[in-house]
């Protein structure tokens, strides 16, 4: 069985380049890999539809925090049975966010911290209730907030496709996000989290040689 391997941070941080280059990476140096990305717009109506909330649609359910954290958990669930074909089918499975971006994210909009009622039911919802697989190692992506907004600020303005939702432009949401990742990175949420700085380039071949020797959790 390969390794599940989780990229997270914040909106803008740089996390499908850096899935892509670590792909490409990790296929230079022998490794079979398979990637993910969530939610999956496109896929399944439950990622569909938090687009939509996220653009302004449904009414209300943009504001309900457990309303939009169980769709992408449900979004999630219907991806449990690729996701272990994924895993044992291939070296490493790069999932691009994962139960702990509902963990962030929902904590964050409440005002709260790792440590927290939210964070606990999105653990007892996707891991106990769901059975969704258990990553063997998170990656944290760290930008600054500020950095974070100026890349999906300039995405937006070259990608009529990528204009910012709501959460995206909640300039104090991705603060208490960045402080959230921070909290669950040091406690090893779920499994090991290794803090990879996103500020520059980041060295792609160097991370996937620390992911398939030992350096890595
Ligand atoms: N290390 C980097 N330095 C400068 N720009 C970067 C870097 N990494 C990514 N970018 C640029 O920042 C923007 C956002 O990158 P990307 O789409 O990879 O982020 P993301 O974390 O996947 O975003 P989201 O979660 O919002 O989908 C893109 O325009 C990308 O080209
Ligand atoms: C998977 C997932 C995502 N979110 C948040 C994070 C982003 O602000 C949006 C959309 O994700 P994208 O990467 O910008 O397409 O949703 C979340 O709150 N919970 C999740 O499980």
């Amino acid at each position: 069985m390969g390794r599940l391997v989780v990229i997270e941070g914040l909106d803008g941080a740089g996390k499908r380049t850096l899935t892509d280059a670590l792909t490409a990476a990790l296929a230079e140096v022998g490794a079979s890999v398979a990637t993910l990305a969530f939610p999956r717009y496109g896929v399944s109506v439950h990622a569909d539809l938090v687009r939509e909330a996220l653009h302004g649609a449904h009414g209300d359910l943009g504001d309900s925090v457990y309303g939009m954290g169980l769709l992408y958990a449900l979004d999630r669930r219907g991806a449990a049975d690729e996701i272990r074909a994924l895993r044992a089918g291939h070296d490493v499975l790069l999932l691009d966010r994962y139960v702990a971006s509902n963990a962030a994210y929902q904590a964050a909009r409440l005002r709260q911290g790792a440590d927290s009622e939210v964070v606990r039911w999105v653990r007892d919802l996707e891991i106990e209730r769901f059975g969704l697989p258990v990553p063997d190692a998170h990656l944290l992506l760290r930008v600054a907030p500020e950095v974070a907004a100026a890349r999906a600020r300039g995405r937006a303005e070259s990608d009529a496709t990528r204009a910012r939702d709501a959460f995206e432009s909640d300039d104090g949401l991705q603060a208490r996000c960045a402080a959230v990742y921070d909290e669950l990175a040091a406690a090893n949420w779920l499994s090991p989290w290794h803090v990879v700085d996103g500020a520059d380039r980041v060295d792609a071949a160097a991370l996937a040689a620390d992911l398939l020797g030992t350096r890595l959790p």
